[in-house]
């Protein structure tokens, strides 16, 4: 058994000339979240509907549970849950009846109905009508639906699209629990790194159809740079100064910048700026920001 739930070889999907998808090698870890991120358009929902067979890819392999999808397509598909684009559901039924005519064609009991209503914590509104339910509980039911043959795979893709705050925080909260009370591993799509942050250890950054970058959380985290920023009477002869005592310092925007946010480098900088007779009239610490990694690798213009 590999380390792998999924992994795909080349994976590419193109529509007529246009690549939506391109030499994808996706690799997502058993038992973990992994955050599949990138702008609108950029190749998610292309990619997770190839995993889940919905869409046939151009070219490339997928293996998952160490399958390969073109042989073992419905012993695969049996272990995965999936929530891809908006829940489908019967507003004038009840949670607990939607869920139930899923259960009659899959051949599965009421425990298994009990059992995906209490792990999204809609045990207590099972029997209101969906007609009524808010947004987020409407998702939680998608998610329910894509629960309740206890699958080992959950593909969810921009499960929290169109949710409040409050919806928001429920599924965030439903996504960190179910790995650890169930195993489950779960992709999980958004174009929103806010969102992704909060849940996932294992970060996909996907852009114009290309994985840009794919590795734990922490690992991005790394990269990240915070720098400080100073107000001078003469930012350009600064950059030169500091440069020439081995200082990594640029302008940007007529402020003098530098790559820096621990204390004793910034305070070092600061000395050597006062013994060279620059006047500093502002200081600023810019925190590392995630953010801006992630805009340096999708590029600027998409930023969020
Ligand atoms: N059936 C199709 N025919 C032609 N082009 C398509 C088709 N489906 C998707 N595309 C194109 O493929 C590219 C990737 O789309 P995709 O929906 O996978 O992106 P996405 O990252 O999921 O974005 P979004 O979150 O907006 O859905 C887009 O340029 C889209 O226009």
């Amino acid at each position: 058994m590999s380390d792998w739930v999924i992994h795909t070889n080349l994976l590419t999907k193109k529509y007529r000339k246009q690549y939506s998808v391109k030499n994808l090698n996706l690799q997502v870890a058993r038992g973990g979240v992994y955050g599949f991120l990138g702008h609108n358009g950029a190749g998610k929902t292309t990619t997770i509907k190839m995993l889940l067979g919905m869409v046939k890819q151009t070219s490339g392999n997928i293996c998952i549970f160490d399958r390969n999808i073109k042989r073992d397509r419905k012993t695969i598909l049996q272990k995965i849950g999936s929530l891809v684009e908006s829940p489908t559901y019967y507003g004038h039924l009840t949670g607990h009846e939607n869920l139930r005519v899923i259960t009659r064609v899959l051949g599965l009991s009421e425990k298994h109905i009990q059992d995906a209503l209490s792990l999204v914590r809609l045990t207590k509104d099972a029997h209101r009508l969906v007609k009524n339910y808010s947004l987020g509980m409407k998702q939680r039911l998608g998610i329910a639906a894509a629960l309740i043959g206890n699958p080992e795979l959950l593909i969810l893709d921009e499960p929290t699209n169109g949710l409040d705050p409050a919806g928001i925080l429920e599924i965030r909260d439903l996504i960190t629990r179910l790995p650890k009370e169930r195993g489950v591993t779960i992709l999980i799509s958004s174009h929103l790194l806010s969102e992704i942050e909060q849940t996932a250890n294992y970060i996909g950054i996907i852009n114009k159809g290309e994985l840009v970058y794919q590795d734990t959380l922490d690992a991005l985290k790394k990269q990240v740079k915070g720098r400080i920023e100073l107000e001078v009477n003469q930012p350009m002869e600064a950059a030169h100064y500091l440069n020439r005592f081995g200082w990594h310092a640029y302008i940007d925007e007529n402020k003098l910048c530098l790559d820096v946010t621990d204390k004793e480098k910034v305070a070092q900088t600061i000395r050597s700026l006062v013994q060279g007779s620059f006047d500093i009239f502002d200081f600023r610490r810019m925190e590392p920001s995630l953010e801006n990694i992630f805009i340096e690798l999708t590029g600027k213009e998409q930023s969020l």
